[in-house]
Formats: structure tokens, sequence, C-alpha cells
């Protein structure tokens, strides 16, 4: 797939150019937004500068950074460059239990069309993940099979399903045969580059792109065999507009269903777009949580499903050793902090912070302290975020100092410390033992030992502190950071 459709474009702020390359697909999004991107990369002290910058305003938009999901997912993609280290079982509900499970060890064994079979290579994939060992026999039988699959974020499911619809269409056949829906413009477009590599060298097949801006000439029916898009939009071709003809899919995919779910409306577009499909069209959803309300969502749109999920890894705190140190004030947590770098080696560690406000303040004093820090928190572009987090990776910063949208699915090998400035708290001041786990886990990974301290500056925080201890039965342990010895002996 060496071409993409150009498409006629609106004057919205948002121009695409749809380049002829694959890999060149450049989207310009309010080009002052780029140049700031940019200078992300430069420094991180930029990035410091312009945190102060808001403190100053003194305006109320320290608000703890929201958990946003489209975000966080689009996050890992742009930072994640190869497949996630997994070990779980995958659990396998057939919705015909007299069928024999079938399992793949190798692409070969699915017979897949020598393009494509070049399209897998080509990406370096030498062999399935554990998802696709058994998602990708199912997607490809014959006569086609519902699918719900959950795996955690980067194991491989994307490519499973981009894999599934080339599969799929018939390159003779001049008209939208599969559809994929994902939750934002952003993550459809990650999707669609997946769909260009893997179909690198099956050029017959076209993509088209669903989305906002995209605006088509009344009347036009499309040719491309996969339309790949936002919920919105592609109701719209399907419905209002028939740029598709929804009786001819054969295979409808929904991506990040989790996501999705969490978007404002998307539930009830997609409900929409399946309600067109015909009754024999592959419905195949995928999501790496597999919460109630995914389930929920799955079951309204997902008749009669086989379903694979990842049996759960015990979560484990045993190679992260949890302490924390008592402070009157945030200068008094500070100075602890100062103590702790003047005690131990740190190669490389993260601090949260509970608001914007307090690790932009932090940020600004261990710089001055003559630290190499990185800040991260939510006003920030993801592109820019992807772009600290690239950096701090690489060792260009030793601290990273961030809030809340750095919590979960990092990997930065060399964290050895991890510091919660502020302990984790839901909206309501109740410990929020998840994050604290996500932000703990981000040191002690792959069986590597990790420190985790935490600093409790009020009754308030102390309380916090035992029901975290409480919920996860395990000991933390008081250091007391005037102490060199001790901190010492603690990295011991
Ligand atoms: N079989 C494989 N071998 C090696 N790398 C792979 C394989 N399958 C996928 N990858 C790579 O692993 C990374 C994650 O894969 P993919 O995006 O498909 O995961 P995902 O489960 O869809 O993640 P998310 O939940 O974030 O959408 C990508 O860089 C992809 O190119």
């Amino acid at each position: 797939m060496d071409r993409l459709q150009w498409m006629p474009m609106d004057n919205s702020a948002m121009t695409i150019y749809f380049i002829k390359q694959i890999g060149s697909l450049q989207i310009k999004d309010k080009p002052e937004e780029n140049g700031t991107a940019a200078n992300a990369t430069d420094s991180s002290s930029a990035a410091v500068k312009s945190e102060v910058a808001v403190e100053e305003k003194g305006t109320d938009e320290y608000d703890n950074d929201k958990d946003d999901k489209a975000a966080q997912s689009l996050l890992n993609k742009l930072i994640r460059n190869n497949l996630v280290n997994n070990t779980n079982q995958v659990e396998v509900l057939q919705r015909d239990p007299n069928s024999p499970l079938y399992s793949v060890k190798s692409f070969e064994e699915l017979r897949l069309k020598p393009q494509l079979l070049q399209g897998v290579y080509g990406l370096g994939f030498n062999r399935p993940s554990k998802i696709q060992e058994t998602a990708l026999p199912m997607m490809l039988a014959e006569p086609p099979q519902n699918l719900i699959a959950q795996s955690q974020s980067g194991t491989g499911k994307t490519a499973a399903f981009v894999l599934a619809m080339l599969s799929h269409v018939d390159p003779n056949k001049r008209y939208p045969q599969c559809l994929c829906v994902s939750p934002t413009y952003e993550l459809a477009l990650q999707t669609g580059k997946v769909i260009e590599l893997m179909g690198k060298h099956y050029p017959e097949v076209r993509l088209v792109y669903a989305i906002r801006g995209n605006k088509l000439q009344r009347g036009m029916k499309l040719e491309e065999q996969i339309v790949i898009g936002t919920p919105g939009t592609m109701l719209d071709w399907c419905g209002k507009f028939k740029f598709i003809d929804p009786k001819k899919i054969m295979v409808f995919v929904l991506d990040e269903a989790d996501v999705m779910i969490a978007t404002q409306g998307h539930q009830d577009q997609s409900i929409r777009i399946q309600r067109m499909l015909p009754k024999n069209c592959q419905m195949l959803l995928f999501s790496a949580t597999f919460e109630e309300t995914v389930w929920n969502f799955a079951q309204r749109i997902v008749p009669e499903p086989n379903i694979i999920k990842l049996k759960r890894e015990e979560e484990t705190l045993d190679t992260i050793k949890q302490y924390y140190v008592l402070c009157n004030s945030r200068e008094e947590k500070f100075q602890a902090l100062c103590n702790i770098y003047g005690a131990i080696t740190i190669a490389q560690a993260m601090i949260f912070c509970h608001t914007r406000k307090t690790a932009g303040w932090l940020a600004g004093e261990l710089s001055r302290e003559g630290h190499q820090v990185a800040l991260l928190s939510g006003e920030m572009q993801v592109e820019q975020r992807a772009a600290v987090i690239d950096r701090f990776r690489d060792g260009k910063e030793k601290v990273l100092v961030t809030t809340n949208v750095c919590a979960r699915g990092i990997d930065v090998e060399q964290v050895s410390v991890v510091i919660n400035f502020d302990l984790p708290v839901d909206k309501d001041g109740n410990p929020d033992n998840e994050t604290y786990l996500h932000r703990i886990g981000r040191t002690g990974r792959f069986g590597k030992r990790g420190l985790a301290i935490n600093m409790v500056d009020s009754k308030m925080s102390m309380n916090i502190l035992n029901r975290i201890q409480e919920h996860f039965s395990k000991k933390i342990e008081r250091l007391d950071t005037d102490d060199l010895d001790e901190i010492e002996k603690i990295a011991g």
C-alpha cells in the first residue's frame, strides 16, 4: 500500500497532507504548537520556565492533572517502540466449546498472503505475541468469528487486527469492506500508520481516514477497502452522507474500547454504526482493560463472541523498598529530598506531585540546585510529553518531576528511586491505591530492586499513608533524612 487517496480539505485551521510515501503522513495542526513541541525537545529547562511562568499568573489552573485515557494511550504509542514484555497466560472462552483451540507459534502457520508476510517481517516481527498467537487464528478462521480481546497496552493487539483486516479484504472490489473505529483523531492516525506499514507490499489495498477535517464531496462513493476513523465521522459517512455502504462491510473493528467508553458519546455512535452492518459482519473488539463498563459495552456490540483475556499477573511490590519521611512544609520536603540526593547515588528518579503548581515549583528548585530536571504535566501536548520522556529515557535528564500524567505505562529501566512528594489521593481526598501502585511500579521493574520514598507533611497525609500500608498489607518504614548514615543504609 504505497499510496493514500488525496482527500479534499476544508478551510479549517487544520490541514492534512498525505504524501505518497509510507510513513510520511504529516499533520499540521496549529503550526505554533509544532514550534512549541520542537522547543520542548531542545531543553527541559524550557518546560521548567514555562511552568514557573504559569505559577506567576496566580490563577486556579493548578488542577490535579486529569486521567485522560486517550492521551495516555497515545503517549504510550508514541514512546513505545517494541512489544511490552508479557509473561501472563492467555485465558480463552470460546463460543463453540467443541471447536479445537487453535494457536500458532509462527506467522507462516497462518498462511498469510505473501505480501502481508513480507509486511510483518518488514516490521521486524519474528513471531506472534501472546495475544496474537490465539487471536489471529480466530480472526482469520472461516466462517469469520467474532472476538473480544483484552490484553494490556503494547502487547500487539493493533498489529493483530490490522493483519486480520488486510487478510480479509478483496483488493479487486473497489468499495469499503473493513471499518475500524478509534476513540480519537490521533489514535485513528496511529492505527492508520500501522495499516500503511503492514500493507506496504500490498498496494492494491487502499485506506481512507474518516476523521474531522476530511470533507468529501456529497454523493461520492468511497473506493478504498479499509476505512479508519472516529465514531462521529464514521457514522456520518455510513448514514447521513452514504459514502460507505454499510451492508457491504465484512469486518468491523472497535479499537481501544476502554478509551472509547471514557469518551462521551462514542458508545452510542459505535452502536448506531454497528446496527447498520450485516448480520454476518465480523465484529472485533479490543481493549486494554476489562472492567464492567467495557464488558457491558462489548456485549451490546459483539454477538456471540469468543473471548481472549490475559490472566492477571500478581501485582507485587516485593522488590521495592518503601519508606516515608516526616516533614512540616513543602520547603522541608524539598530539604529532605536534597539530603537524600546528598547521601546516595541515584541513577534516575521520578518525583510525583499532586498539582502542576507544585511540580513546576519543585522542578525550578531542583534545577537551581544543579540537577538536570525534566518536567512533565498535563497541559503539555502529547508529543511534547513523549519528547520529554524520550530524553529522560536516554538519560539526558536524571530527575523527572511529574503529576499523575506519568503514573502509568511508562518504562524507564534506570529509574531506581520514586518519590511521592505528595501522596496520591482521589478527588474526595481518599488514598488512591491504584495510582500509588502504578507510581512506585515505575521502579523495581523486571525484578530489579527499587526504592520508593513517601513525603508526609500533615496528619492527613500520615493517615493516607497508613491506609495505603493497610491496603497493600506492607509496612512502610520511617526514614530520618537528617541522618545521612541511615539514608546510606537504605540504598544498600
Ligand atoms: N509479533 C510482534 N513482534 C514484535 N513486535 C511486535 C509484534 N506485534 C506488535 N509489535 C510491536 O509492539 C508494539 C506494540 O504493539 P501494538 O501497538 O500492536 O500493541 P497494542 O496492544 O495494540 O497497544 P495499545 O493497547 O497501546 O494499542 C508496536 O511497536 C508493534 O510494532
